[in-house]
């Protein structure tokens, strides 16, 4: 039996993390989960998996929520804010951390997991973006075993399976394009949130959604690669493969080529993390290579995506570079979705508040996540000054 707990059980990997668990009963219990204010879902989850505990991290839905367990006289023990994920980390219990929080909002809980030689199934991207070589290190110290969720960094997890490091000419990652692939900048220019959210392959959360049709989410991953597998950053490629099939690939040094394939549904990636090393049998529906006939594949066009550049450009600075970039991306993704900005000016404030950024070189957390704050300010700032004038 594998205790779980899932950080962000409300969210989209959250939900299907819940619906591996209702397929598995007998072999997953679930022992905490966790929201920010969508108290009506974590309540019907409480109810059907009656965990030992809730967190939920507004503290006027974590009363409403409080008060409503009191009345029902539910045994779930409702905790708040961030000391409740804290806790929920640690339980001694618990085998698995589900990382599946959106943005570095995640970061603190899953160290806390880290430090208490947790196995981690990672989907949540951007606390290795912020913070990768700390997590790495991190996880060797306390014995924690990272599995990655996110769809490409599971493939090369399964491609790397059976091979030498040593061995690894460059990964591949693969990238759908997103909604806009097929769209000029013209085009592109004045798209609001809702045709930006319409990802052709996934159904996703909405920041990742957003990252999709910016690129930006290729470039989170370029990151997040290089931490998880140890790789130079001239061994990372990005090839572009609208069908979202083939999930990644690792190119060896005798010229070979791994790919993992399979139709894309995250459940696949988020039940390997839960169960490996075994495969469960699932009844999923299998690839039929035949009726999909044509799988294809280009390069990413890095003027209509600005956003990918700058990913590799901070990475390859370093230090506090990558948590600038992420810092600056959640604000302005967050102001695309309420309409505040156009999709360009994600890449254009990014650019702008790197350049002005001295990195920090080998930062410790706090050193991240007082840069996190900062630039958040700086540009929530900017913007504001940018609609004024
Ligand atoms: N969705 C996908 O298919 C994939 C996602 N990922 C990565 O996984 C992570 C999760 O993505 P996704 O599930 O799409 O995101 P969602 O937005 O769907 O879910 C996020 C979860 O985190 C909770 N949450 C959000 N903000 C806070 C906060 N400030 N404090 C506490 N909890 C918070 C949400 O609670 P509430 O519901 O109350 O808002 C929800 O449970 C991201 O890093 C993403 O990049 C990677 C690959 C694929
Ligand atoms: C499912 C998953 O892993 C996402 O990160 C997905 O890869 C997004 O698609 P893009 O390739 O469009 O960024
Ligand atoms: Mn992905």
């Amino acid at each position: 039996m594998i205790n779980l707990v899932i950080l962000g059980s409300t969210g989209s990997i959250g939900t299907q993390t819940l619906e591996v668990a209702r397929e598995n009963r007998e072999e997953i219990n679930i022992l905490a989960i966790s929201c920010n204010r969508n108290i009506e879902k974590l309540y019907s989850q409480i109810k059907e998996f009656t965990p030992k505990y809730a967190v939920v991290y507004s503290k006027t839905k974590y009363l409403e929520l409080k008060n409503t367990v009191k009345l029902t006289k539910m045994s779930t023990e409702i905790l708040h804010g961030m000391e409740g994920l804290n806790y929920i980390s640690k339980i001694s219990d618990a085998d698995t951390v589900v990382s599946s929080l959106v943005g570095n909002i995640g970061l603190v809980p899953t160290v806390t997991a880290i430090k208490e030689g947790k196995r981690i199934a990672l989907a949540n991207k951007e606390v290795l973006v912020t913070s990768g070589e700390l997590i790495m290190k991190l996880a060797e110290e306390y014995n924690s075993e990272i599995i990655p969720v996110d769809s490409e960094h599971s493939a090369i997890f399964q491609c790397l399976r059976g091979n030498n490091k040593k061995s690894i000419d460059k990964i591949i990652l693969t990238a759908s394009g997103g909604p806009f692939n097929k769209f000029t900048k013209n085009e592109i220019i004045d798209l609001k949130a809702n045709k930006a959210l319409k990802h052709p392959n996934w159904s996703m959360g909405k920041k990742i959604s957003i990252d999709s049709a910016t690129l930006m989410n290729k470039g989170l991953e370029v990151i997040e690669a290089k931490w998880l597998f140890d790789v130079e950053l001239n061994q990372i490629d990005v090839v572009v493969h609208p069908e979202s099939i083939v999930h990644s690939l690792v190119q060896y040094k005798d010229s070979s080529v791994i790919a993992q394939m399979g139709l894309p549904d995250m459940k696949l990636p988020i039940q390997y993390a839960l169960f490996y090393p075994n495969r469960m049998k699932n009844d999923y529906p299998r690839l039929n290579l035949a009726e999909i006939s044509k799988l294809t594949f280009e390069k990413p066009d890095l003027v209509k995506f600005p956003c990918l550049n700058l990913a590799f450009e901070s990475l390859r600075i370093g230090g506090t570079m990558t948590t600038v970039l992420n810092a600056a991306n959640e604000v302005l993704v967050d102001l695309y979705l309420k309409d505040k900005i156009k999709f360009y000016d994600i890449p254009l404030f990014i650019e702008s508040v790197l350049e002005k950024h001295k990195p920090i070189l080998n930062p410790t957390i706090d050193d991240i996540l007082g840069v996190d704050k900062e630039i958040r300010k700086k540009v929530f700032n900017e913007v504001l000054k940018n609609i004024r004038k």
